[in-house]
């Protein structure tokens, strides 16, 4: 090893060696964990150094310059962090055979290297690069072999070349693998003169910054195909952001423009018409009258239209009706209960109907609904004996969109339940677009949470559904619509196409439950005073940087009180920012889970998971059964250096399930003390801690309110500023535009009754009714007592 004589701090630091052994790397971002063998350096690492970074494509034994600065890790010490890195060219004989016999050339020995070295000298790398004819030069190589070598030589240097293009052009470690991957040998020319391509190619690369690529590379603003990126992104946006599955034609003309005119007239609107128009020629995009779409949302929304139409018209299982009412009373006598007419109408349609929904807010009994038909069809067709089928060959199947509301209704149902995805199997990799062919086989099949389901999913759905089997969608349509595109519960109702009952009537006042009373009001407009004192819920009047210190007073007299995590959800609308979810985060894990001797920690990016931590599933993990939104408790963190494992390893128990991740499935995972109010959607809580402040404000909306409101079971504290409660729960999301009611109304029948608007919930009268009494029953525990 040298070190360079005289080293100024401004020099740049630099270690070149060759690369000992890959100790990690992940495969998805490419970040790479390497011991290098120092041979020359300006820093202080003397034999060997560790050298970590994101790296496209690193062989062992080869030799590589690496470029960044020294860091501390907390656990590892000194470390060469490197934001650059080059393969170094072997400018020895020895080093030159040693490259040529490397893995990298399958089929080349000592001897075959030995021989394009003695024949085309120290420069043999870049002559094969050039010349097509070098290798003729060699004797002894097959032709296969030879163009083997030539296509390894050019495609590294075209991957080298690209990766530090890509390094100089600031695009993400994580990105720069997937764009060469995806584009390989054309990598180079795709980032100089095609770099709109990414945006509809790289998940991740948007419009903006495929801009900054091309001004880097001299491309006019004015280009073509800035024009159809720009129309692409445009409509893609609105679909993914707002929810919309079409936009109109003027207002895609506008927005298109506002997006390319930023910085001159580049466009006018004849431009963007003429690409919209091309678009639709190369099916990229779909016109229908004025309306601009993409063409899997629409055929999404066409096909799932046509099948409800297709089960609508198919023969089923007739049942006498009287026989049916007959048994809805026994099953009242035995369970005790006295159905409203409304509930008992729901419980009929859905064994007389084809296809039916139920609809209602809190309290409005859809759980004790689902119990009720479960038990008429067991009743009616003799299927008492649950516990003797396996759960795959039982008639009835209960499913959810998230993994939470499935346990929910196994829980109250007592039959199996699972989530939309794994019943028709909707796996990781399934992309939207993708075709799933797996019939479900049911007689009846009953969604609840029918608010959350997007068109995607509707229409994933929909296919697998057999034409003879009957359909219950369950859910509160005054909840925020689904994440993902269209508004498919409303306008499943809205159609009137299907036979709908709402439930009007609260139970859970009777339970002197004033958050119920709330989350009607809201969805009403009936004014109120959010300051007045309630057994179940309260206000703090707090600015933004106050919400820290009284989410902590809350959450630590709770903790004392005897509540576990499990009890308390604390939620918010944003990530940002210091009433936003990250920060509650850190100080919610600060009093809910300390760090101490015994437990293990294990740093990944800005987080520290801890045994005992609360965490939340990001995306779905299908064939673990484990589900956005899903939530569970690490149970432990085991290392590599010290436990008995290949890989660092953190292992997470979801109520009794266990799931390992490996470091590279770590951006899977977040701290759940505090969530987004859309995550929390399909659960439940007995205390919810919801601040609501100015800084949420674009966040703020009524249906975001209401559901974060009706996640609370026993206790609600609201904290915050009264004016940004007020304030949002008078403003509405976005409408979105959907085409699924249109195309339903075209392909079903429409009840005489058809309901244009959705029908109120409740009249003013029901509302003054469930007033209740404020301090009844103040003997068990209230959430005064958390303050
Ligand atoms: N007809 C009825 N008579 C008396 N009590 C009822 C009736 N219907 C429902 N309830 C009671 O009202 C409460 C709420 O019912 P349920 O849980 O079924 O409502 P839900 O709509 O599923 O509520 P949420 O969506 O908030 O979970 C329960 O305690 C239930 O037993």
């Amino acid at each position: 090893m040298t070190q360079d004589a005289q080293t100024s701090i401004y020099d740049e630091l630099y270690i070149v060696g060759d690369v000992d052994r890959v100790i990690f790397m992940s495969e998805d971002t490419r970040f790479h964990v390497l011991r290098v063998n120092v041979s020359k350096t300006n820093t202080q690492f003397k034999e060997d150094a560790i050298v970590t970074g994101h790296f496209h494509d690193i062989q062992e034994t080869e030799s590589y310059r690496f470029t960044g600065k020294v860091t501390q890790h907390a656990r590892f010490g000194e470390q060469f962090s490197a934001a650059e890195f080059k393969k170094e060219i072997p400018n020895t004989s020895h080093g030159l055979v040693q490259y040529f016999s490397s893995d990298k050339f399958p089929g080349i020995g000592t001897k075959s290297a030995e021989k394009i070295v003695d024949a085309l000298g120290l420069d043999a790398l870049s002559i094969i690069a050039k010349d097509d004819n070098a290798l003729n030069e060699v004797k002894g190589l097959t032709k296969a072999k030879k163009l083997q070598i030539i296509e390894t030589v050019r495609s590294s240097n075209v991957a080298d070349e690209a990766y530090l293009l890509m390094i100089k052009l600031n695009i993400e470690p994580s990105k720069r693998s997937k764009i060469i991957d995806t584009y390989k040998e054309d990598t180079l020319n795709v980032l100089q003169n095609h770099p709109y391509q990414l945006v509809s190619d790289i998940f991740g690369i948007g419009f903006k910054k495929a801009d900054q690529i091309a001004i880097n590379a001299g491309i006019a603003p004015s280009d073509p195909e800035r024009l159809v990126a720009g129309v692409m992104f445009t409509l893609n946006d609105e679909i993914t952001s707002i929810g919309h599955t079409f936009i109109m034609h003027d207002e895609l003309t506008e927005k298109t423009l506002e997006r390319l005119n930023t910085a001159g007239m580049y466009f006018m609107g004849d431009d963007v018409a003429v690409a919209v128009e091309q678009l639709a020629l190369n099916k990229k995009l779909i016109i229908t009258d004025d309306r601009v779409t993409l063409p899997n949302i629409y055929y999404s929304e066409h096909k799932a239209a046509e099948k409800v139409s297709h089960i609508l018209s198919h023969n089923h299982d007739e049942i006498d009706v009287d026989d049916a009412k007959d048994v809805v009373k026994d099953i009242e006598k035995t369970l005790s209960i006295d159905y409203n007419d409304n509930q008992r109408d729901a419980i009929l349609n859905a064994l007389t109907e084809k296809v039916s929904i139920i609809t209602g807010g809190p309290g409005t009994g859809k759980t004790t609904i689902v119990k009720g038909i479960i038990t008429l069809y067991q009743e009616i067709f003799e299927y008492e004996d649950y516990d003797s089928y396996e759960p795959k060959d039982y008639p009835i199947k209960l499913v959810a969109p998230t993994g939470r509301a499935s346990k929910r209704m196994a829980d109250t149902s007592g039959i199996e339940a699972s989530t939309i995805h794994r019943l028709i199997g909707w796996g990781q990799d399934t992309a939207v677009d993708d075709i799933i062919d797996n019939e479900i086989e049911a007689e009846l099949i009953i969604i609840d949470e029918m608010s959350m389901v997007d068109t995607w999913l509707f229409y994933q759905f929909m296919q697998n559904v057999m034409p003879h089997t009957k359909l219950v969608f369950v859910g509160d349509s005054a909840q925020l619509p689904s994440v993902g595109p269209g508004t498919v519960f409303k306008d499943l109702i809205g159609s009137g196409t299907i036979k709908t009952t709402i439930l009007d009537t609260v139970y859970r006042q009777g339970e002197g439950s004033s958050i119920v009373k709330l989350a009607y009001d809201i969805d009403k407009g009936v004014p109120m005073n959010i300051g007045d004192k309630f057994k179940d819920r309260l206000f703090i009047p707090a600015g933004t940087d106050q919400i820290a210190e009284v989410v902590d007073t809350v959450v630590s007299k709770a903790v004392n009180k005897g509540y576990d995590m499990r009890d308390i959800q604390v939620l918010a609308p944003i990530y940002r920012g210091p009433a936003g979810i990250n920060t509650l985060n850190q100080l919610l894990q600060k009093i809910l889970n300390p760090g101490s001797e015994d437990k293990a920690e294990l740093q990944f990016g800005d987080k520290i998971f801890r045994t005992g931590d609360k965490v939340i599933q990001l995306i779905n993990r299908t064939e673990d059964n484990i589900f956005n939104g899903d939530s569970g408790i690490i149970d432990g963190i085991y290392f590599k250096e010290t436990d008995d494992v290949d890989k660092d390893t953190l292992v997470v128990d979801y109520d009794n399930t266990k799931i390992a991740y490996e470091r590279s499935d770590l951006t899977e995972l977040s701290h759940a003390y505090c969530t987004s109010i859309h995550k929390a959607q399909g659960s439940e809580y007995p205390i919810v801690i919801m601040p609501i402040v100015s800084s949420y404000y674009h966040m703020l909306i009524k249906n975001i309110i209401y559901t974060g409101i009706t996640r609370a079971k026993e206790s609600l504290i609201l904290c915050g500023d009264a004016n940004a409660f007020y304030g949002g729960i008078k403003r509405e999301g976005i409408p979105r535009n959907t085409m699924l009611q249109q195309f339903l109304k075209k392909y079903c029948k429409v009840y005489e009754d058809d309901p244009e608007e959705l029908p109120e919930y409740l009249t003013e009268e029901m509302v003054e009714n469930m007033a209740v009494d404020p301090m009844i029953g103040m003997d068990s525990v209230t959430p005064y007592e958390f303050v």
